[in-house]
């Protein structure tokens, strides 16, 4: 069976984070590891603390994985302090782990920080250049190449200067495109832009796109997917779980990890 692993923050919500990973895994039919960088209380409403592990603990739990089980595909989430993100980077060189997302989380819906602004150089010098694919929403890429994007020439802009950081590959996603009738992500690998256009989905539900697509995205690769495919069924799998959101909480609900495989054994209904 294929694996992969998620080094990420827990969402004692279960939306987001590692919960939202291994979910996803579990429905694209891969055998899911995780190595927990933080413990977040959280729901719906928001994050109210965040606990960070120690390095020390984040690299346990990674050797613990690279020493026995082995893994076809890594993705990052949450990694919260530079600290963290160097222990990581190591662990990744180290194994040889050369299929790896990188999702650069950074701040919650609500507004909280799962990165330390300290942590932001840290992400760029270590760990992206070791990425075969990077994830950042509008906000992230501006954080990481301190363009403003407001247009789909914009992120072009943003992908060919991500790219300098040494990256393979680059997505921007487009859930907070200003755009009120589609989403549009854009896939650039260095010579060519792609674009993947969905139906925006007048939802609040949505806690946990970011993650979960991330995760569709690294699970596909584990499977020896092109990152093209990937990228395909990812977007696929993120559009049927909005589509199907879960009503639970009084705030932003959870994407709904279970319908894109339901709807490819019982159709859409
Ligand atoms: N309302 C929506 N309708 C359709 N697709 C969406 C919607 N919102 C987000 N997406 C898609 O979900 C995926 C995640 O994108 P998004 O930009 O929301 O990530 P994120 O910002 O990391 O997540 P979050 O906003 O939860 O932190 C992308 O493929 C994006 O196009
Ligand atoms: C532990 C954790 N990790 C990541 C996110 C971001 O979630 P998303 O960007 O997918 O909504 C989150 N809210 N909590």
């Amino acid at each position: 069976m294929n694996k992969a692993l998620t080094i990420a923050g827990s969402d004692s919500g279960g939306g987001a984070g590692i919960q939202a990973d291994l979910k996803t895994f579990q429905e694209l039919e891969v055998f899911g590891m995780s190595a927990i960088t933080a413990v977040t209380a959280q729901n719906t409403l928001g994050v109210h603390g965040v606990y960070p592990m120690t390095p020390e603990a984040v690299v346990q739990q990674i050797q613990a994985i690279g020493e026995d089980i082995g893994t076809n595909a890594v993705k990052t989430g949450m990694l919260f302090s530079s600290d963290i993100i160097e222990a990581v980077s190591e662990q990744i060189r180290k194994y040889r782990w050369e299929n790896l997302v990188v999702d650069p989380v950074m701040i919650a819906k609500g507004g909280a920080s799962l990165l330390l602004q300290e942590a932001i150089s840290a992400m760029k010098t270590h760990l992206i250049p070791l990425a075969k694919v990077i994830t950042p929403n509008i906000p992230e890429a501006e954080v990481l190449t301190g363009l403003t994007i407001r247009s789909h020439e914009d992120k072009k802009e943003a992908a060919l200067k991500l790219v300098e950081l040494g990256v393979q590959t680059v997505v921007i996603k487009g859930g907070h495109d200003e755009d009120e009738s589609e989403s549009t992500d854009l896939l650039f690998d260095g010579s060519e832009f792609h674009t993947f256009t969905n139906q925006r989905i007048p939802t609040k539900n949505t806690h946990g796109t970011g993650c979960t697509f991330s995760a569709a995205l690294t699970a596909e690769l584990a499977k020896g997917s092109s990152i093209y495919d990937a990228v395909l069924t990812a977007k696929e799998f993120i559009q049927a779980a909005i589509e199907d959101g879960i009503d639970v909480g009084h705030g932003h609900g959870p994407t709904n990890h279970g319908a894109f495989r339901r709807r490819r054994e019982f159709g859409n209904r």
